[in-house]
């Protein structure tokens, strides 16, 4: 350690716990941390920082950061600055924290909903061992429900004051879907849906955490936690799916045919985990099509492109939290559906027809819907459009050999892949499954249309996390 960069940059701490020194080092875009009895150093991006205060009689600096080795977990250091250098720790601690939250408001006020029955069933004790000592040291405030049945949320959430900073889900994605649900049924609806959601990955599938934090990070607690803490606001389409008279607000999925059987079909499994949806995909990979009239809008049905709109994707379209575009009004009309959405004979409006048979139809935004499948590798989360999949039946060598996890089922010829505005469905078997969102929905006709960035999530990349290596590949 030069001398130099311990009279500009670095704070040397004795610790409290023993008589080591450490040396913190601002670098530009994190801390590094060394040991005087060891040649390791840790690097800290400042994103990953939740506190740095020095005590009110200036005798101790407490550094609080979230440090990736295998999984994410909390650290704390506490230690003394050299006596003679207190305004020199006092001013270090003043950058230091004022990097570590530049454009991100801390001590956010949170309303976290905690479901004590989602997926294993270890909400409730991931939330007091792995989430709040995280909120404490961000100095959060917070008000917890611990949900009692379904619809709680729902029915919390829609006449819930509009003053959190963000709404905290630990459950699976349809706690997710009862909050937007809620929101838009909030007697304020656009002022409500600017709230962002932060999911922490405590259900089964937990398919939202996967393409905010990827999938080898997806199920992460601890990373969830920092997300609570740092993520800023991420515009996210939300569609309207309309049923006889109902309609709803989906924010990941809607789905028929065998990968709605797969998932709707094995909640039985539940104490499997995610290990269900296997077991569900080779049992429906057995059996009939799925049956159904499609008729959709169609923006863009070139593979390449969709690819390129990726690609040329700023890397963090962040939207900052003090964005106030449209705060109040009415929740937008069908505009592409309209009032005659079942009229499928109307060809006048753009609507274009298919009824080519599939193994499943599955729509809907983030690349992830499990940690084995990516059906929708070029998803944006607020081009204001659908990802539309028809897997066709002589795909089906192909998704058993493999494509799924990575995205490669993309390319292949049988993957009919389309961005759409909006798009209606007619079943025709009587039995089956539709889900939306993962959760189930009687099999009658439909239809959904997309709500360009109606959502929030809370988001530390501002783009959905995504493995996929958008070039054209050979797929069996
Ligand atoms: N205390 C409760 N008892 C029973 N059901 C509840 C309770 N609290 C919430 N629910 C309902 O349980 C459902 C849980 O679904 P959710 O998708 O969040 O978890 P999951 O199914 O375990 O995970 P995943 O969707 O990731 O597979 C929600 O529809 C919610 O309304």
């Amino acid at each position: 350690m030069t001398s130099t960069m311990a009279n500009t940059r670095t704070l040397f701490l004795s610790l409290a716990s023993s008589k080591k020194q450490l040396y913190l080092t601002i670098h530009e875009e994190c801390i590094s941390i060394a040991h005087s009895d060891s040649k390791a150093t840790s690097k800290i991006p400042f994103q990953n920082i939740i506190s740095v205060k020095l005590n009110q009689d200036s005798s101790r600096v407490e550094f609080v950061y979230i440090l990736k080795a295998k999984n994410y977990s909390l650290h704390r250091v506490d230690g003394s600055p050299v006596a003679s250098s207190l305004p020199y720790a006092s001013a270090w601690v003043q950058e230091v924290h004022a990097e570590a939250y530049d454009g991100v408001k801390q001590s956010r006020k949170l309303l976290v909903f905690v479901n004590p029955h989602s997926g294993p069933g270890k909400a409730r004790t991931v939330y007091d061992k792995k989430i709040v000592p995280v909120l404490e040291a961000a100095g959060c405030s917070v008000e917890v429900i611990h949900t009692t049945h379904r619809n709680h949320a729902f029915d919390t959430v829609k006449q819930s004051p509009l003053d959190y900073d963000a709404i905290v889900v630990l459950s699976g994605d349809g706690l997710v879907h009862e909050v937007f649900n809620g929101l838009a049924r909030h007697s304020e609806p656009m002022r409500a849906l600017k709230i962002p959601v932060a999911p922490v990955p405590t259900g089964s599938g937990n398919a939202m955490c996967l393409n905010l934090f990827g999938v080898k990070e997806g199920f992460d607690v601890v990373l969830a936690a920092l997300n609570i803490v740092k993520g800023r606001p991420m515009k996210l389409d939300l569609f309207s799916f309309v049923q006889k008279d109902r309609r709803v607000f989906s924010f990941m999925s809607q789905c028929i045919g065998l990968m709605a059987d797969l998932d709707l079909g094995t909640e039985h499994l539940r104490w499997m985990g995610d290990t269900r949806f296997a077991v569900g995909f080779l049992r429906g990979v057995m059996g009939p099509p799925a049956s159904f009239e499609l008729s959709y809008k169609l923006v863009e049905d070139d593979k390449m492109k969709m690819v390129e709109a990726l690609k040329s994707r700023p890397p963090a379209s962040v939207q900052h939290s003090d964005d106030s575009s449209n705060p109040s009004g009415e929740l937008p009309p069908l505009r592409h559906l309209g009032a005659n959405w079942t009229d499928f004979n109307s060809d006048s409006e753009g609507w274009t027809k298919s009824q080519t048979p599939a193994l499943f139809l599955f729509a809907g935004q983030g690349p992830y819907v499990s940690r084995d499948y990516m059906p929708f590798a070029v998803s944006l989360p607020d081009d204001g459009l659908i990802d539309l999949v028809l897997q066709e039946m002589t795909g089906t060598k192909m998704l058993l050999n493999g494509g799924m996890v990575d995205g490669k089922v993309f390319w292949h010829p049988k993957n009919r892949y389309l961005k759409v505005q909006a798009y209606r469905v007619r079943p025709r078997a009587k039995q089956g499954n539709l889900s939306v969102d993962g959760e189930g929905f009687p099999l009658e006709e439909f239809g959904v249309e997309a709500h360009p960035g109606l959502g929030n999530l809370l988001s530390l990349r501002g783009q959905f996390a995504c493995d996929f290596g958008a070039s054209p590949q050979k797929s069996n």
